[in-house]
């Protein structure tokens, strides 16, 4: 016997809302054709004769040409990395590109719609990869994230899979680009990413411990009660569990803070900068489990870095590079990991060779070892 699904009587207020649907349907269309009769079908560069070109006017002088960011992967975090490369005026083009189109075109026209309060930035997105061409910085986020309690390592066989359909399209279409990796785990992916790219090393960097150091700065600031960005901290090696807390050579508005502590007689226990450096590594973690993904400082982190490299800033950020032979980390290991890197035009300029105490260094070779030990199983 099959029972029919009866469709349930059509009720007033179900009434209301088609016809709401279908008159803005109608209003689309109709701005639509207003706008063709006005301007012909949808068309590229401004409408001949909206405005006149002054009398004997030269032609433009300025060499510079446009500076544009792919970012691959409209999730959460690749949509709070737009919308910070936007706000900070960081590009003239901006392209997006996801696996799902609906989802791509509404983060698309979402952003579009913004237009009016943002500096002039030319938004694009597709599927096809095609309209990233030309990037001066690639930044992929596409791929799995961490549910609840779920360690960034767990992601990496899948988000492998994705890399092998995203990087080597990426670079087929920008091969001058400096490639930046978020995905995680951001260390192995950006290993991977620069295996499929055929890059050279300075060319492919991993946003790394740069959210970490914020964290840091942050925990460290609030602590003291002064601004973060007076806060010279940094964490280096693995972006997750193994990372390392540089903590000799912390200072806090050019006051070395250990050797102040010491020389005020301030005794402090090396369980409470455990503590401290505990509560960074927790802080994606606890994040996760409260609002099922990190977003807006990830998003914060990686406009910092496209700054530094497309305004040739030459700052120094702990970002994942190529280690192999720094700071004691084994030649035959092709590991990237975070180390304090000089990022401008050319992407990593260098690193800087910061003193690390014996227990720091040892623990920045553990974290070589974790994910050389994780890399040692993909056969790439
Ligand atoms: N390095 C870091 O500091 C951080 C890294 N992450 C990582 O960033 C990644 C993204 O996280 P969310 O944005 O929260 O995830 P999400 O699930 O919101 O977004 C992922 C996006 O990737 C897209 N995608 C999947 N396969 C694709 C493909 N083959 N091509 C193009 N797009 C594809 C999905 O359609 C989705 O829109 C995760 O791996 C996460 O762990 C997140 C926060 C910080
Ligand atoms: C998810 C992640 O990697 C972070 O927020 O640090």
């Amino acid at each position: 016997m099959l029972y029919k699904v009866k469709s349930p009587p059509t009720t007033r207020l179900q009434k209301i809302q088609k016809s709401a649907v279908e008159t803005h349907r109608s209003a689309n269309q109709h701005a639509k054709e207003c706008f063709n009769s006005l301007t012909g079908p949808r068309r590229v560069g401004p409408v001949p004769g909206f405005f006149k070109p002054i009398q004997n006017a030269a032609p433009s002088s300025s060499t510079s040409r446009n500076t544009k960011i792919s970012v691959v992967g409209a999730g959460n975090v690749g949509m709070a990395i737009a919308q910070t490369i936007l706000t900070q005026d960081l590009v003239d083009e901006l392209a997006l590109v996801d696996a799902k189109p609906d989802k791509l075109r509404g983060e698309m026209l979402d952003l579009q719609h913004a237009a009016a309060f943002l500096p002039r930035t030319k938004i694009l997105a597709s599927v096809d990869y095609s309209a990233t061409v030309g990037s001066d910085l690639c930044i992929v986020t596409a791929g799995a994230r961490q549910i609840a309690g779920e360690s960034r390592l767990n992601l990496l066989q899948r988000n492998v899979a994705l890399f092998r359909d995203i990087i080597p399209p990426l670079v087929k279409y920008s091969p001058d680009c400096i490639l930046m990796i978020v995905s995680n785990p951001v260390d192995v992916l950006t290993y991977v990413a620069w295996k499929l790219s055929g890059l050279p090393p300075n060319r492919v960097v991993g946003s790394g411990t740069n959210l970490d150091s914020s964290r840091f700065r942050f925990l460290i600031a609030d602590h003291l009660d002064v601004n973060a960005q007076e806060v010279q901290a940094c964490i280096i090696g693995e972006h997750g569990d193994s990372s390392v807390a540089l903590w000799s050579s912390i200072s806090v508005g050019g006051v070395p803070i250990l050797s102040f502590l010491e020389k005020q007689q301030i005794a402090y226990e090396k369980e409470t900068l455990e503590k401290i450096h505990k509560a960074v590594v927790d802080s994606a973690y606890e994040v996760i489990s409260l609002k099922g993904y990190t977003s807006w400082a990830i998003g914060y982190s990686a406009a910092n870095l496209a700054r530094s490299i497309l305004r040739d800033q030459r700052k120094i950020h702990p970002v994942s590079v190529l280690a192999k032979g720094l700071y004691g980390i084994q030649g035959g290991d092709d590991v990237f990991l975070s180390l304090p890197a000089v990022l401008g035009r050319a992407g990593v300029l260098g690193v800087t060779d910061v003193h690390l105490t014996d227990e720091e260094a040892r623990r920045l070779r553990e974290s070589a070892r974790t994910i050389s030990e994780v890399q040692s199983q993909l056969g790439i």
